[in-house]
């Protein structure tokens, strides 16, 4: 009988020696481990990202024009820079939640443990300003085994509180040499700040910036985690609306669901549900009156239907509102970001 505590004890990475050499990239108990004599082995392939493989931005090139621009590749490298006992790792999620930020955390310390044999791995609580005004937590596979079924942060966000000198005072003075940081695009430029002291610094201390946005809009990436979540979560409330837009005698249904500068949320959700009549997203202005204006179209959808739905994306619409809120829209919350509007509540 296996049990996750005899899994923590008598754990040894697998390391395979030859001419595929390498760690095996998934060390689960397998079937063959427990009954030898299996008349079939499935295998776990091992996988190594070359140091040249590139991601190119644009997929289709025409046959003479420029490369255009390339990514480096993310994933495991066969030479690997750190030993194992050497690392002191730490992981911080800063600005917004978005689902699936536990299983990251999860797998980050499962990974290095199992397939890195790396054990100190540290917790900095409630985002960057963890880093000089709190203790750290220590993450074993143990304490993270079940986060993944949890929402939120586990441990812990905020906005603001970005202090590069003391953030790095506090990585040196720990002695941490591995920085992973989960966050959307605020948390990456403070990342890069960070990698941009440790660097001056001289200090020998890799800096892993995790993009996470609930909104997918990161062009290089196939898929944000946390996307698929939100839109199945939108769906509901579309439903909701429909249900009882369709209830009433011209009844309009309107969703607002998140999206501050990007509509993929609204736009997937609309997509899928089949029941949205119009969704307004940042990306495309609209107006109000007069010919082709939104409210010409909702009188043309209720005369037709007797009822609709609207989706809008929080961000939409921000040029119909008036010079009045542009003062209020032009203040910032603790992060830096500039406040939006809700159309809704001044439609
Ligand atoms: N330009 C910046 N330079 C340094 N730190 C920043 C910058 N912008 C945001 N941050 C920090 O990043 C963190 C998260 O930013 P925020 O905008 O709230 O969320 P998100 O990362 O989801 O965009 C905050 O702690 C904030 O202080
Ligand atoms: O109200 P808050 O906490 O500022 O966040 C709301 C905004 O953050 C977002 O969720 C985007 O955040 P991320 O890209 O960091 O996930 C927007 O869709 C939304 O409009």
């Amino acid at each position: 009988m296996w049990s996750v505590e005899d899994d923590h004890n008598n754990y040894k990475p697998k390391i395979v020696a030859g001419e595929a050499a390498g760690y095996v990239l998934e060390d689960v108990p397998h079937l063959s481990d427990y009954i030898p004599h299996l008349p079939f082995v499935i295998c776990t392939r091992q996988y190594f990202v070359n140091n040249g493989d590139t991601v190119t931005q644009k997929i289709v090139l025409h046959k003479n024009s420029p490369r255009g621009t390339h990514f480096r590749r993310a994933g495991p490298r066969q030479k690997v820079y750190f030993e194992s006992d050497e690392v002191l790792a730490c992981i911080v999620t800063c600005g917004g939640l978005c689902p699936g930020t536990n299983t990251l955390i999860r797998e980050l310390v499962c990974g290095l443990y199992y397939m890195y044999g790396v054990s100190s791995v540290l917790g900095i609580e409630g985002g960057y300003r963890g880093f000089y005004s709190k203790n750290t937590i220590s993450l074993t596979p143990k304490v993270v085994d079940d986060i993944h079924k949890r929402g939120g942060t586990f441990i812990g966000t905020s906005p603001g509180g970005h202090d590069t000198l003391k953030i790095v005072d506090s990585i040196q003075d720990r002695g941490i040499n591995h920085v992973y940081i989960i966050g959307g695009d605020g948390t990456q430029k403070g990342a890069s700040v960070i990698f941009e002291e440790i660097r001056r610094r001289g200090l020998k201390v890799s800096v892993a910036g995790i993009p996470k946005t609930v909104d997918n809009d990161i062009p290089v990436i196939d898929k944000s985690f946390g996307f698929d979540t939100s839109v199945e979560e939108a769906q509901r409330a579309i439903n909701a609306a429909h249900v009882e837009a369709e209830s009433f005698e011209n009844g309009v249904g309107v969703v607002k669901l998140m999206g501050r500068y990007s509509g993929f949320i609204a736009m997937y959700a609309t997509l899928a549900s089949r029941d949205v009549d119009c969704c307004l997203i940042p990306e495309s202005p609209f107006y109000l009156e007069g010919p082709g204006g939104l409210f010409e179209y909702i009188r043309k959808r209720l005369k037709e239907n007797g009822h609709m739905v609207i989706v809008i994306a929080e961000g939409a619409g921000q040029e119909v509102l008036t010079e009045n809120m542009h003062n209020i829209m032009d203040q910032q919350d603790a992060s830096g970001n500039k406040f939006v509007q809700d159309v809704v509540a001044h439609g």
